[in-house]
């Protein structure tokens, strides 16, 4: 009796955690952790490591369990996004809402006293920005709605930056930069190979409005953009040799990959490049912070 009462509250906190999109929330928190380390020429604070991590992680989970709530009926009808709790009606509306609260809510609270204000104001700007604006003004509305709305997606190093440091550096607007330029190559390669999925749900995705070979072009342009834009540091002293190569490595198979989508399209390698984007992502970042603590200078 008593381990089927454990099997069935394990069975629930993987329904909450499912709702948190953990592996998108996970490196949108690595991408803030390194904005800690990159804003301080030592170790951040413990204060800022612990609850800043935690506060920003707790904000973003909600905004994804925020998503989960709204587009509900449109994940029933994706295959991607049927097994979602809500769809399959294993959490209702109202435990969503709470859950969602609740643990957003901790997480500002985290940021507000044991970080600073701004870190929480700042917070709680980038869970409107994703879960309301993003969600259910821009995505049903533009194909542009990933372009606006990745100006959340790239606020985590900046808001790892202002935790360490209380003041936004321009040095953190160039990593908001950087993930604002990464959005439309990372997320137009998945809705290239889920088109039909999209088309589908109704939501107007580059690729149903604009059509593939417009895409695919713009998919091009913006490894192209996000090539300039990483050189940027380089520029204001924040990137030094290790930076500089690892930047043009990774960005220059990134713009490989838009140039073989443009030139000759396939599912797979739309796949392919979409997964390519998360390692570009990760690597680029653990790249900025091998740079700042063994610095070699240009
Ligand atoms: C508006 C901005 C963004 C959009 C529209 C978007 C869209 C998506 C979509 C639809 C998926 C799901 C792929 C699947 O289920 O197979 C995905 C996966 C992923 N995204 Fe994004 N993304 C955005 C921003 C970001 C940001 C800012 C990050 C991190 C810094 C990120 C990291 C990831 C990761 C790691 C995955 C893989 C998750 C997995 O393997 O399950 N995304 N993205
Ligand atoms: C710190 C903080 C508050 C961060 C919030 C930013 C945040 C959670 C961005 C998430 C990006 C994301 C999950 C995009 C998925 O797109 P989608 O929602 O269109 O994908 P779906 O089709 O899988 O639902």
């Amino acid at each position: 009796m008593e381990s089927l009462m454990f099997q069935g509250a394990a069975c629930r906190c993987q329904q909450f955690l499912a709702l948190c999109k953990l592996r998108v929330v996970s490196l949108i928190v690595f991408t803030a952790v390194i904005g800690m380390f990159l804003a301080v020429p030592g170790w951040p604070a413990w204060n800022v490591l612990w609850a800043g991590t935690l506060g920003i992680a707790l904000v973003a989970g909600a905004a994804a369990a925020f998503n989960c709530l709204i587009e509900q009926k449109i994940d029933a009808t994706m295959a991607r996004t049927r097994a979602r709790p809500l769809p399959r009606g294993e959490l209702t509306n109202t435990q969503t809402l709470v859950f969602s609260g609740v643990v957003g809510g901790l997480g500002l609270y985290l940021l507000n006293v044991f970080v600073n204000p701004l870190t929480m104001w700042l917070t709680l700007a980038t869970f409107v920005g994703y879960a309301v604006i993003y969600t259910a003004v821009l995505k049903p509305a533009t194909p542009q709605n990933i372009v606006i709305g990745g100006a959340s997606g790239a606020m985590p190093p900046v808001l790892g930056w202002v935790a360490a440091t209380g003041e936004i550096h321009h040095d953190a607007l160039l990593l908001f930069l950087i993930i604002f330029a990464w959005t439309p190559p990372h997320f137009w390669a998945l809705a290239l190979y889920r088109r039909e999925e999209y088309a589908q749900a109704g939501l107007p995705m580059l690729p149903v409005t604009h059509g593939e070979a417009y895409t695919r072009l713009h998919v091009l342009l913006y490894t192209l953009l996000l090539f300039a834009v990483t050189m940027l540091p380089v520029g204001t002293g924040m990137g030094g040799w290790i930076y500089l190569v690892g930047a043009a490595l990774l960005g220059g198979r990134f713009i490989h990959y838009g140039w073989r989508l443009h030139r000759q399209y396939s599912d797979d390698l739309a796949k392919e490049t979409f997964r390519y984007s998360i390692w570009y992502l990760s690597l680029l970042f653990t790249v900025m912070l091998v740079d700042h603590y063994y610095p070699i200078s240009i």
